[in-house]
């Protein structure tokens, strides 16, 4: 067992009393899943020969795929890894100083309000630390911490790749589905680009939690970068199945804008991240979003703007306990 350097953790994760009662909701028991690893079935996209009928295929039946040759230097995905790592272990109170405006560091939640704040469901919790970087807002940030500093500027060159995937991704997905590229442009914009980076603190034996529990992503897309721990798990026909780390490779996450862009023809993909009981887990996830007031037309749903289901997500939260998502607006003809 590794040693544990306990100042870094929020004393959310070294309370006793919060290490039984995390249990998500949709799972009473946190249980093992398949392991057919060395199948990795995970379809595999290759950047630079795209085969968009593999794209869409991978799109349909699964809503993630494995990148590879995506062109982001493999020293930069080592360098932002070992230094989230590094800036994680500082000490709990020294990053709740650093990690100021325009950032955000928060725990035991994935989810935040409109105006930012974190918001807790009174059901479930989530078993990891995150540090949110705004991408638009960090070059004209400077930060005092010269390891905060250095790892802002990671952020902005592996932002940069991050914002180009994208828009190769989300061409290539236009493309497939014949979308007219003057009406969708506004599908994806860059500006609502960011970065999360998380820790999952290592679990005890005998306790559990899930560092994040089932979800969908509310954004068109996301683009993740996990450790050789893995963790993540994706519901996938009809079965929980590991997502197996693999070195220089790039998950891509279809969320729910992408589900209704698509007319559901692409699916927003059910996952989970499982903690481990050996190690601390790392890992950072690009999300993009359509332009906050564009109206995302389809037959399937009533139109409506990110912001508006943003702002329900968050009421759903804060009632019921968890995101509806897409289910909550289903337009009339799709129920008829
Ligand atoms: O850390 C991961 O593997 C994924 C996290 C995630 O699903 C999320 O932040 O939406
Ligand atoms: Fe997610």
């Amino acid at each position: 067992m590794l040693e544990m350097n306990i100042e870094s953790y929020p004393p959310f994760f070294t309370q006793e009393s919060n290490q039984t009662q995390n249990v998500d909701l949709e799972e009473s028991k946190i249980q093992d899943v398949e392991e057919d690893l060395d199948l990795n079935p995970i379809p595999l996209i290759d950047l630079q020969c795209l085969n968009l009928e593999k794209l869409g295929e991978a799109c349909k039946d699964w809503g993630l795929f494995r990148l590879v040759n995506h062109g982001v230097p493999s020293q930069l995905l080592a360098q932002i890894q070992d230094k989230t790592r590094e800036l994680f272990s500082l000490s709990f109170h020294y990053k709740q100083a650093i990690l100021k405006t325009p950032l955000s560091y928060f725990w035991g939640s994935t989810a935040r309000t409109i105006s930012g704040e974190i918001l807790r469901s009174s059901k479930t919790v989530s078993w990891v630390e995150v540090i949110h970087f705004p991408l638009g807002q960090l070059s004209q940030s400077k930060f005092e911490d010269p390891l905060l500093d250095s790892f802002r500027l990671l952020m902005e060159e592996y932002g940069r790749h991050q914002a180009r995937l994208a828009r190769t991704i989300f061409e290539a997905l236009s493309k497939n589905l014949k979308l007219d590229p003057v009406k969708t442009k506004s599908y994806l914009s860059e500006a609502t680009g960011f970065i999360r980076v998380h820790r999952c603190p290592r679990i005890a034996e005998g306790s559990q939690a899930w560092g994040v529990g089932v979800h969908t992503d509310s954004s068109v897309f996301s683009i993740l970068n996990q450790d050789q721990v893995g963790g993540l798990e994706v519901f996938t026909h009809n079965k929980w199945l590991p997502v197996k780390p693999i070195a220089n490779t790039l998950i891509v996450n279809l969320g729910d804008m992408m589900q209704a862009i698509s007319e559901d023809e692409y699916l927003s993909v059910k996952h989970r991240v499982r903690v481990n009981k050996q190690e601390d887990r790392i890992s950072l996830n690009y999300f993009v979003f359509p332009d906050y007031d564009t109206v995302i037309h389809s037959s399937k749903y009533g139109p409506f703007t990110y912001t508006e289901f943003f702002q329900q997500a968050q009421k759903d939260i804060e009632t019921v306990g968890f995101k509806v998502g897409l289910a909550g607006f289903k337009s009339n003809r799709a129920i008829n």
